[in-house]
């Protein structure tokens, strides 16, 4: 499968078109509109979340509640557009109208895209900069990754997420018995952490970061249990299902860091202390007795649930200014904002999860082919018995 996006942050819509969705599908708008609500929410989140109400139209690629195997589009409103109509419309606009408006941007902001993009494309008005590297783009790939989603658990494959840390507060406690426990008790928190102890001092530091004018980052978990040994491959490296969840959420607007399993900590350890042990059972087939690889070996998964971490920077909209440099008059100024998330950390969580289960689902289809749900699930479960078996 593949996908594009299209859309800005304030203009009227946001636009997914997916190619390669198996035929045979049962998909509900019902079923992205869940994971859209998810990433809308979570603690820290700013006014914007307010105004948005996000829904998807499925324009194409889908009849009666079933994918036709045609290109997939899904159409995401901006609510917001009505207070922007004229500042992002097509129609050309006079300067004196564009400095009416306040909105032309010519100081660029610390920690986004501003700069760099005004001057890669040329941009007097960096607003042509924000206005696509927003993170208001990520619905759109939620929504194709919670498509994804449907396609995995269709066979047998579950994704689920939490939060591990925000602003220097780690989750002790981090453990869960099913993966369905996992996203049960990390939904039930506001910042989507298993901890409750840790869950109201995150709060608190979110709340303080407001307070202070200033912005706080963390880091997040994402899950995927039930995966058949053997997605991806080691005969390339542009195969290597690792690498290619690594990009994924490297992808996501201001994450810096993934790992996969124990990550760095592997740097610090003793190689007795980081390769899982294989067993074998009549029951349960090969197995690791730890998951400290995350799931992977040689860029395949092993059959253990695949474990990655991102690490989101602060958002770097502070209301505390920091200084940059007008690009017309090139005088110093200190960054004003508007409106702002103070924290995304637990958004993000569900933008991550939905990202790893688009390269995941991605994989499966690689490998069992992917023109119609039935052959594909039936080809799973051969493949199960068979990886026991051997
Ligand atoms: C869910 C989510 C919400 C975000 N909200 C904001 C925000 O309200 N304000 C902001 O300055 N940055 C926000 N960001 C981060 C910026 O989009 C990002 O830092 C910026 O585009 C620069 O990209 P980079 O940090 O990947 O280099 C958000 C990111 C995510 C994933
Ligand atoms: C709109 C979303 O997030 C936005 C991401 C974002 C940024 O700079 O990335 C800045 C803010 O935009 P605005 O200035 O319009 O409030 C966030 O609200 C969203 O997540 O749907």
């Amino acid at each position: 499968m593949r996908f594009l996006t299209a859309g800005e942050s304030h203009g009227p819509q946001l636009t997914a078109i997916i190619e390669g969705v198996p035929a045979q599908l049962p998909l509900l708008a019902e079923d992205i509109d869940r994971e859209l609500a998810r990433r809308q929410g979570g603690y820290g989140r700013g006014r914007r979340m307010q105004i948005e109400k996000d829904r998807v139209q499925i324009v194409s690629g889908v009849r009666h509640g079933m994918t036709t195997g045609a290109p997939i589009t899904f159409v995401v409103e901006n609510k917001d557009w009505k207070n922007w109509t004229k500042i992002m419309g097509a129609e050309p606009i006079s300067e004196e109208e564009a400095e009416k408006m306040r909105r032309k941007l010519t100081r660029p902001r610390p920690g986004h895209a501003d700069l760099n993009g005004a001057i890669k494309y040329g941009h007097r008005d960096m607003r042509n900069v924000l206005e696509r590297s927003s993170a208001r783009e990520t619905t759109v790939r939620v929504a194709c990754g919670a498509l994804a989603k449907v396609i995995l658990k269709a066979c047998g494959i579950e994704v689920a997420g939490h939060v591990r840390e925000i602003g220097g507060i780690r989750a002790e406690e981090t453990n869960y018995a099913t993966i369905q426990e996992l996203q049960k008790r990390s939904e039930e928190s506001p910042v989507r952490c298993l901890d409750e102890d840790a869950s109201k001092k995150m709060m608190a530091a979110i709340d303080k970061a407001k307070q202070d004018g200033d912005s706080i980052g963390g880091i997040v978990e994402v899950v995927v249990a039930g995966v058949p040994i053997g997605l991806g491959s080691h005969v390339h490296y542009d195969r290597k299902l690792d690498g290619k969840i690594a990009g994924a959420v490297m992808s996501i607007n201001a994450f810096k860091g993934v790992e996969i399993g124990i990550g760095f900590e592997a740097a610090r350890l003793p190689g007795s202390q980081v390769h899982d042990e294989i067993t074998w059972s009549e029951e349960e087939g090969y197995k690791r007795k730890t998951n400290r690889l995350g799931g992977f070996e040689g860029g395949m998964t092993n059959g253990m649930p695949i474990v990655v971490k991102g690490v989101m920077k602060p958002i770097p909209t502070l209301y505390k200014p920091l200084q940059s440099v007008d690009i017309d008059s090139k005088e110093p100024f200190a960054a004003g904002v508007e409106r702002s998330d103070s924290c995304a950390v637990p958004a993000a969580s569900v933008v991550c999860e939905n990202v790893v289960a688009w390269e995941v689902a991605n994989a499966l289809l690689d490998t069992f082919g992917s023109d119609q749900l039935p052959l594909i699930q039936a080809a799973v479960e051969r493949h199960h018995a068979a990886s026991k078996e051997f």
